[in-house]
C-alpha cells in the first residue's frame, strides 16, 4: 500500500497522480536511456566475442538483466528489493523500500522513488559482474557533450578571468565601493553560469544534439536566460558569502561536462576572491542519471581543461582569440589541479546521494555527511533531482516558501545556508510569486518541466 494521497496537495509526486510527464518518463524517456545502455554493452560484447569470451558472456548476462528491467517497467511489476552488490548502501535502500513502498508497482511508486531505484539497480547489475564492475556505461556521452561545449567554454573562461581580475584590483585609484559593486555583479554572473549549465543534462535530453546544446549555451552567453529566472535570491546569497569567510563551501554536484565546468568556475571565484579557503565537491560514486559527475569525470574535466590540446582542432587552430582563451583555460585549470593536490579543492562521494531519500532525512540517514555539510557556510545544491529531494518531491503550492519546503535542514541555529541552483525539469516547484507563476500557468504548457525556467533559492540557515 502506498502512503500518499493524490487528492490534497502537498502530496507525493507520482506517476499515478501526475499523468503526462511522469508517464512519458516511465514509458518512453527512461526506457530509451536503458536501451542505450544495452546498445553500449552490446558493442562491448561484439568486441569481446573473439578476444575475451568470458567478458562477452558477462556482457550478455548484463543485457538480459537490463532487458528484464525494461520488461518490469513496461508491464508495471512491483519494485522488488535490489540485489546486494556489496558497496554498502543496498540494505538501507531495501529497508527504506519495504518500509514505505512495499508492493508498489512502477506506476504506484513516487516518480522520485522509481527513478532513483532504477539507476541504483542498473549500477548493481554492473557491479555484480566480473568484467564490468567499473565500466561507466554513460562515459562516452558525457565526454562527447563536454567536448561539444568547446566554444562556450572558451568564451566563459575569458569572461570569468576578466571578472576575477577586475574584482581583485588593488590599485588606489579604484574606490572600494566600486570593487564591491563589481563583486556583486560578478557573483550574480557566476551564479547564472552555474545555474544554466544545468540545462545541459543528458537524462532529460538523452538524445541531445550538438546544435541543441550550442543553442542552450548561446542563451546563457547572451544573457537571454535571465528572463526565465522565476525566483532569484542571488543578492541574499552574496551577502551571506560576504558576511563571513567560510572555512569551507560545499557544492553538491549534478551533471558533468559543461555544467561541471560552470561549477568549477564558481569554485574558482570563491577561492580567488577569498570567500573560502576550501571547496568540497560532492559527487556520485556510481554512474547516475546519465550525466552526473563521478570522481573520474571530475578529474577528466579538470585535466582536459589543463591540456591545451583537448580543444584545438583544424577548424579553430588559427583563431587567435580562441587560442588565447584556451591558454587562459589551461593556466586556470593547472591551478585547479594544484588545488586538488593541496586539498584546497576536495572531491567526496557518499552513498546518500544515490539513495531515494528526501533531504529532510539527511541528518538521520547520513549524520556524517550532514556534519560535513554543516561545517560549510554555504552549500550549493545543483540541478533538478537535488531540488526535488530538497523539497521532498512534494507538489507544494508554488508560492510555498523555500525554507518551509526544505523542512528540518533549514534549522536557523545550526544549518548552513542552503542554496538551490536549478533549471526546472519536473512539476514540483516552490518559492515563486503568484504574479510570476500565474501567467506561466496560463500561457506556457508544462512550464515547470521543460527545462527552460530556473530558480536560485536560498535558505539562510544560521545566517538568518
Ligand atoms: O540533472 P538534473 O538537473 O538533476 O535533472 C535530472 C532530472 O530531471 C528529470 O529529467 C525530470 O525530473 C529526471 O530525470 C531527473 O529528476
Amino acid at each position: 500500500m502506498s502512503n500518499y494521497s493524490c487528492s490534497e496537495p502537498p502530496y507525493n509526486y507520482t506517476t499515478a497522480c501526475n499523468g503526462e510527464f511522469t508517464m512519458e518518463s516511465l514509458q518512453v524517456r527512461v526506457p530509451f536511456i536503458v536501451t542505450e545502455i544495452i546498445n553500449t554493452v552490446h558493442r562491448q560484447v561484439s568486441k569481446a566475442l573473439t578476444t575475451d569470451p568470458s567478458k562477452a558472456e558477462d556482457g550478455k548476462l548484463i543485457i538480459s538483466q537490463l532487458t528484464t528491467l525494461i520488461h518490469e517497467m513496461s508491464t508495471n511489476k512491483p519494485l522488488t528489493p535490489i540485489q546486494d552488490d556489496h558497496i554498502g548502501d543496498i540494505p538501507q535502500i531495501n529497508s527504506f523500500l519495504s518500509k514505505y513502498y512495499q508492493e508498489n508497482t512502477w506506476i504506484d511508486a513516487p516518480f522520485l522513488y522509481w527513478e532513483t531505484y532504477l539507476y541504483r539497480r542498473i549500477a548493481g547489475i554492473f557491479l555484480r559482474s566480473n568484467n564490468f564492475k567499473s565500466f561507466d556505461y554513460f562515459a562516452d556521452s558525457k565526454k562527447k557533450a563536454f567536448l561539444d561545449s568547446v566554444s562556450a567554454i572558451a568564451q566563459l573562461v575569458a569572461k570569468v578571468d576578466l571578472l576575477v581580475s577586475e574584482c581583485s584590483e588593488t590599485s588606489a585609484s579604484v574606490a572600494q565601493d566600486t570593487i564591491q559593486k563589481r563583486k556583486l555583479v560578478g557573483f550574480l554572473e557566476i551564479l547564472q553560469i552555474s545555474l544554466w549549465g544545468n540545462q545541459t543534462d543528458l537524462s532529460m535530453f538523452p538524445d541531445l544534439k550538438t546544435a541543441d546544446l550550442e543553442k542552450m549555451q548561446a542563451n546563457l552567453l547572451s544573457g537571454d536566460n535571465k528572463h526565465n529566472l522565476v525566483s532569484n535570491d542571488s543578492e541574499a546569497i552574496f551577502h551571506i558569502a560576504e558576511s563571513a569567510k567560510a572555512d569551507s563551501i560545499s557544492i553538491v554536484l549534478d551533471n558533468s561536462g559543461f555544467e561541471l565546468f560552470g561549477d568549477l568556475l564558481l569554485a574558482h571565484w570563491l577561492i580567488e576572491l577569498g570567500y573560502t579557503s576550501k571547496v568540497i565537491f560532492h559527487s556520485k560514486n556510481i554512474p547516475w542519471y546519465v550525466s552526473d559527475v563521478t570522481p573520474w569525470d571530475f578529474s577528466y574535466v579538470v585535466d582536459s581543461c589543463a591540456n591545451k590540446d583537448t580543444f584545438i582542432n583544424d577548424t579553430n587552430k588559427s583563431d587567435p582569440s580562441f587560442l588565447e582563451n584556451i591558454a587562459t583555460l589551461s593556466t586556470m585549470a593547472q591551478k585547479w589541479q594544484s588545488h586538488l593536490k593541496s586539498g584546497v579543492w576536495q572531491v567526496q562521494s557518499h552513498h546518500f546521494w544515490t539513495g531515494p531519500y528526501q533531504y529532510t532525512l539527511l541528518p538521520e540517514i547520513a549524520p556524517d555527511l550532514w556534519a560535513t555539510l554543516s561545517q560549510s557556510n554555504l552549500v550549493f545544491f545543483k540541478g533538478d533531482l537535488n531540488y526535488r529531494k530538497l523539497i521532498s518531491d512534494l507538489a507544494w503550492p508554488t508560492d510555498t516558501p523555500f525554507v518551509r519546503a526544505i523542512g528540518a535542514i533549514a534549522d536557523s541555529t545550526t544549518a548552513p545556508a542552503i542554496i538551490a541552483l536549478r533549471t526546472s525539469k519536473a512539476e514540483v516547484m516552490v518559492g515563486v510569486d503568484p504574479e510570476t507563476f500565474k501567467p506561466l500557468d496560463k500561457n506556457v504548457p508544462n512550464w515547470k518541466s521543460i527545462g527552460k525556467y530556473g530558480v536560485i533559492q536560498c535558505s539562510s540557515g544560521r545566517f538568518a
